[in-house]
Protein backbone atom coordinates (compact mmCIF):
# COMPACT_ATOMS: atom_id res chain seq x y z
CA UNK A 1 0.00 0.00 0.00
CA UNK A 2 2.95 2.21 0.66
CA UNK A 3 4.82 2.75 -2.33
CA UNK A 4 8.11 3.90 -2.10
CA UNK A 5 7.67 5.59 -5.51
CA UNK A 6 10.32 7.97 -7.27
CA UNK A 7 9.43 11.51 -6.49
CA UNK A 8 8.96 13.95 -8.97
CA UNK A 9 9.74 17.31 -7.47
CA UNK A 10 8.15 19.14 -10.05
CA UNK A 11 4.38 17.66 -8.30
CA UNK A 12 5.15 16.54 -4.95
CA UNK A 13 2.40 14.68 -3.10
CA UNK A 14 2.15 14.88 0.27
CA UNK A 15 0.23 12.63 3.11
CA UNK A 16 -0.20 11.44 6.22
CA UNK A 17 0.14 7.82 7.42
CA UNK A 18 -0.50 7.05 10.96
CA UNK A 19 0.44 3.62 12.96
CA UNK A 20 -1.69 3.40 16.14
CA UNK A 21 -2.23 0.64 18.62
CA UNK A 22 -1.01 -0.24 22.08
CA UNK A 23 2.23 -0.94 23.66
CA UNK A 24 4.08 -3.55 22.45
CA UNK A 25 2.22 -4.03 19.33
CA UNK A 26 4.94 -3.46 16.81
CA UNK A 27 4.10 0.75 16.17
CA UNK A 28 8.08 1.64 16.49
CA UNK A 29 8.98 -1.20 14.28
CA UNK A 30 6.61 -0.76 11.77
CA UNK A 31 7.47 3.04 11.84
CA UNK A 32 11.05 1.99 11.32
CA UNK A 33 10.12 -0.86 8.66
CA UNK A 34 9.00 2.21 6.26
CA UNK A 35 11.42 5.02 7.21
CA UNK A 36 14.33 2.01 6.02
CA UNK A 37 12.27 1.57 2.64
CA UNK A 38 12.21 5.03 2.00
CA UNK A 39 15.67 5.76 2.64
CA UNK A 40 16.82 2.37 0.15
CA UNK A 41 14.29 4.06 -2.31
CA UNK A 42 17.11 7.34 -1.60
CA UNK A 43 14.63 9.92 -0.44
CA UNK A 44 15.68 11.77 2.23
CA UNK A 45 14.33 11.34 5.66
CA UNK A 46 13.91 12.92 9.39
CA UNK A 47 12.86 11.05 12.27
CA UNK A 48 11.30 13.39 15.44
CA UNK A 49 10.49 11.94 18.88
CA UNK A 50 9.49 14.11 21.93
CA UNK A 51 12.61 14.90 24.09
CA UNK A 52 10.62 13.82 26.90
CA UNK A 53 11.08 10.07 25.97
CA UNK A 54 14.12 9.03 27.13
CA UNK A 55 13.29 5.68 28.26
CA UNK A 56 15.73 3.38 25.65
CA UNK A 57 18.17 6.31 23.98
CA UNK A 58 17.79 9.94 24.66
CA UNK A 59 18.41 10.62 20.59
CA UNK A 60 17.73 7.02 18.63
CA UNK A 61 14.39 5.42 17.97
CA UNK A 62 14.03 2.09 19.64
CA UNK A 63 11.57 -0.58 19.47
CA UNK A 64 11.36 -3.28 22.45
CA UNK A 65 13.03 -6.07 20.43
CA UNK A 66 15.76 -3.35 19.92
CA UNK A 67 15.86 -2.13 16.16
CA UNK A 68 16.70 1.46 16.47
CA UNK A 69 16.96 4.50 13.90
CA UNK A 70 18.50 7.84 14.88
CA UNK A 71 16.47 11.04 15.39
CA UNK A 72 15.96 14.35 16.25
CA UNK A 73 14.41 14.63 20.07
CA UNK A 74 12.23 18.05 20.04
CA UNK A 75 10.44 19.79 22.80
CA UNK A 76 7.70 21.46 20.85
CA UNK A 77 5.72 20.03 17.66
CA UNK A 78 6.34 23.46 16.09
CA UNK A 79 10.32 22.48 16.03
CA UNK A 80 9.70 19.78 13.31
CA UNK A 81 8.53 22.30 11.03
CA UNK A 82 12.06 24.60 11.85
CA UNK A 83 14.45 20.97 10.97
CA UNK A 84 12.33 18.98 8.12
CA UNK A 85 14.36 20.68 5.92
CA UNK A 86 14.80 19.53 2.45
CA UNK A 87 13.36 16.39 3.20
CA UNK A 88 10.74 13.54 1.30
CA UNK A 89 9.74 11.82 3.90
CA UNK A 90 8.85 12.93 8.18
CA UNK A 91 8.92 9.79 10.95
CA UNK A 92 7.50 11.15 14.42
CA UNK A 93 7.18 8.37 17.02
CA UNK A 94 6.03 8.01 20.18
CA UNK A 95 3.14 11.39 18.97
CA UNK A 96 1.10 10.83 21.78
CA UNK A 97 3.35 13.13 24.41
CA UNK A 98 3.64 16.27 21.67
CA UNK A 99 1.29 19.15 22.09
CA UNK A 100 -2.21 19.48 20.20
CA UNK A 101 0.02 21.60 17.61
CA UNK A 102 1.07 18.66 16.48
CA UNK A 103 -1.80 18.00 14.06
CA UNK A 104 -1.55 21.12 12.17
CA UNK A 105 2.54 20.85 11.77
CA UNK A 106 1.49 17.45 9.77
CA UNK A 107 -0.89 18.81 7.97
CA UNK A 108 1.60 21.85 6.65
CA UNK A 109 4.45 19.58 6.12
CA UNK A 110 2.01 17.11 4.07
CA UNK A 111 0.22 20.14 2.29
CA UNK A 112 4.54 21.14 1.05
CA UNK A 113 4.21 17.68 -0.28
CA UNK A 114 6.28 15.22 2.58
CA UNK A 115 5.35 11.92 3.34
CA UNK A 116 4.27 12.03 7.14
CA UNK A 117 4.55 9.15 8.69
CA UNK A 118 3.60 8.93 12.51
CA UNK A 119 3.47 6.21 15.30
CA UNK A 120 1.67 6.59 18.85
CA UNK A 121 -0.46 4.95 21.57
CA UNK A 122 -3.68 5.92 20.64
CA UNK A 123 -5.16 5.40 24.14
CA UNK A 124 -4.07 6.16 27.74
CA UNK A 125 -3.50 3.01 30.38
CA UNK A 126 -7.53 3.92 31.20
CA UNK A 127 -8.38 3.69 27.88
CA UNK A 128 -9.14 7.38 26.85
CA UNK A 129 -7.42 8.94 23.67
CA UNK A 130 -4.40 10.31 24.20
CA UNK A 131 -2.77 13.71 23.02
CA UNK A 132 -3.41 13.91 19.45
CA UNK A 133 -3.18 10.99 17.84
CA UNK A 134 -7.36 10.60 17.67
CA UNK A 135 -7.33 14.07 15.80
CA UNK A 136 -4.25 12.96 13.55
CA UNK A 137 -6.34 9.87 12.91
CA UNK A 138 -9.27 11.89 11.59
CA UNK A 139 -6.94 13.85 9.29
CA UNK A 140 -4.80 11.27 7.90
CA UNK A 141 -5.14 9.72 4.07
CA UNK A 142 -4.01 5.77 6.15
CA UNK A 143 -4.28 4.67 9.33
CA UNK A 144 -2.78 1.36 10.56
CA UNK A 145 -3.98 0.01 14.17
CA UNK A 146 -1.27 -2.90 15.09
CA UNK A 147 -1.57 -5.08 18.03
CA UNK A 148 -0.27 -6.65 20.64
CA UNK A 149 -0.62 -10.09 21.95
CA UNK A 150 -2.61 -10.22 25.62
CA UNK A 151 -0.51 -10.80 28.44
CA UNK A 152 -3.41 -12.50 30.37
CA UNK A 153 -5.06 -14.55 27.45
CA UNK A 154 -3.07 -14.72 24.27
CA UNK A 155 -6.03 -12.82 22.21
CA UNK A 156 -5.24 -9.77 20.26
CA UNK A 157 -4.92 -6.79 22.45
CA UNK A 158 -5.34 -3.36 22.36
CA UNK A 159 -5.31 -1.94 25.43
CA UNK A 160 -1.92 -0.77 27.39
CA UNK A 161 -2.77 -1.78 31.14
CA UNK A 162 -0.60 -0.01 34.33
CA UNK A 163 0.06 -2.70 36.45
CA UNK A 164 1.28 0.09 39.43
CA UNK A 165 -0.94 2.47 41.04
CA UNK A 166 0.29 5.68 39.95
CA UNK A 167 -2.32 8.06 38.03
CA UNK A 168 -0.25 10.51 35.96
CA UNK A 169 -0.69 10.70 32.71
CA UNK A 170 2.68 10.47 31.07
CA UNK A 171 4.93 7.57 32.78
CA UNK A 172 7.68 5.99 30.89
CA UNK A 173 7.87 2.04 31.80
CA UNK A 174 8.41 -1.29 29.89
CA UNK A 175 6.89 -4.72 31.49
CA UNK A 176 7.68 -3.45 34.79
CA UNK A 177 4.10 -0.82 34.79
CA UNK A 178 2.62 -1.71 31.81
CA UNK A 179 1.13 -5.09 30.04
CA UNK A 180 -1.14 -5.13 26.66
CA UNK A 181 -4.64 -6.89 27.29
CA UNK A 182 -7.58 -7.37 25.39
CA UNK A 183 -11.05 -5.55 26.02
CA UNK A 184 -11.92 -8.95 28.60
CA UNK A 185 -8.78 -9.13 30.25
CA UNK A 186 -8.39 -5.27 30.43
CA UNK A 187 -11.74 -4.52 31.73
CA UNK A 188 -11.33 -7.17 34.40
CA UNK A 189 -7.72 -5.51 35.59
CA UNK A 190 -9.50 -1.81 35.83
CA UNK A 191 -12.82 -3.15 37.75
CA UNK A 192 -10.15 -4.39 40.37
N1 LIG B 1 2.69 -8.93 24.51
C1 LIG B 1 3.41 -8.70 23.40
N2 LIG B 1 2.80 -8.74 22.20
C2 LIG B 1 3.51 -8.52 21.07
N3 LIG B 1 4.85 -8.21 21.05
C3 LIG B 1 5.50 -8.14 22.23
C4 LIG B 1 4.81 -8.38 23.45
N4 LIG B 1 5.70 -8.22 24.45
C5 LIG B 1 6.89 -7.90 23.89
N5 LIG B 1 6.78 -7.83 22.54
C6 LIG B 1 7.87 -7.45 21.64
O1 LIG B 1 7.66 -6.09 21.26
C7 LIG B 1 7.99 -5.95 19.88
C8 LIG B 1 7.30 -4.70 19.34
O2 LIG B 1 8.02 -3.60 19.84
P1 LIG B 1 7.72 -2.11 19.38
O3 LIG B 1 7.72 -2.01 17.89
O4 LIG B 1 8.71 -1.25 20.12
O5 LIG B 1 6.25 -1.89 19.93
P2 LIG B 1 5.49 -0.53 20.28
O6 LIG B 1 6.22 0.61 19.63
O7 LIG B 1 4.10 -0.71 19.70
O8 LIG B 1 5.46 -0.44 21.78
C9 LIG B 1 7.54 -7.27 19.27
O9 LIG B 1 8.18 -7.57 18.05
C10 LIG B 1 7.95 -8.26 20.34
O10 LIG B 1 9.29 -8.64 20.19
C1 LIG C 1 -0.35 3.72 28.32
C2 LIG C 1 0.60 4.80 28.71
C3 LIG C 1 1.93 4.72 28.36
N1 LIG C 1 2.80 5.70 28.73
C4 LIG C 1 4.22 5.59 28.34
C5 LIG C 1 4.89 4.28 28.61
C6 LIG C 1 5.96 4.20 27.53
O1 LIG C 1 7.11 4.90 28.02
C7 LIG C 1 5.33 4.97 26.36
C8 LIG C 1 4.74 4.07 25.30
O2 LIG C 1 5.76 3.41 24.60
P1 LIG C 1 5.51 2.30 23.47
O3 LIG C 1 6.60 2.58 22.49
O4 LIG C 1 4.14 2.50 22.89
O5 LIG C 1 5.65 0.98 24.12
O6 LIG C 1 4.28 5.74 26.93
C9 LIG C 1 2.35 6.80 29.43
O7 LIG C 1 3.14 7.72 29.74
N2 LIG C 1 1.04 6.90 29.77
C10 LIG C 1 0.13 5.94 29.44
O8 LIG C 1 -1.08 6.09 29.77
ZN1 LIG D 1 -7.02 -11.20 27.25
Amino acid sequence: MFLESAINPSHRRGWIEIICGSMFSGKTEELIRRLNRARIAKQRVEIFKPSIDTRYDETNVVSHNENSITSTPVQASSQILIYANNVDVVGIDEAQFFDDELVSVCNKLAGSGIRVIVAGLDMDFTGKPFGPIPDLMATAEYVTKVHAICMQCGNLAHYSHRKTADEKLVMLGETESYEPLCRECFTKARGK
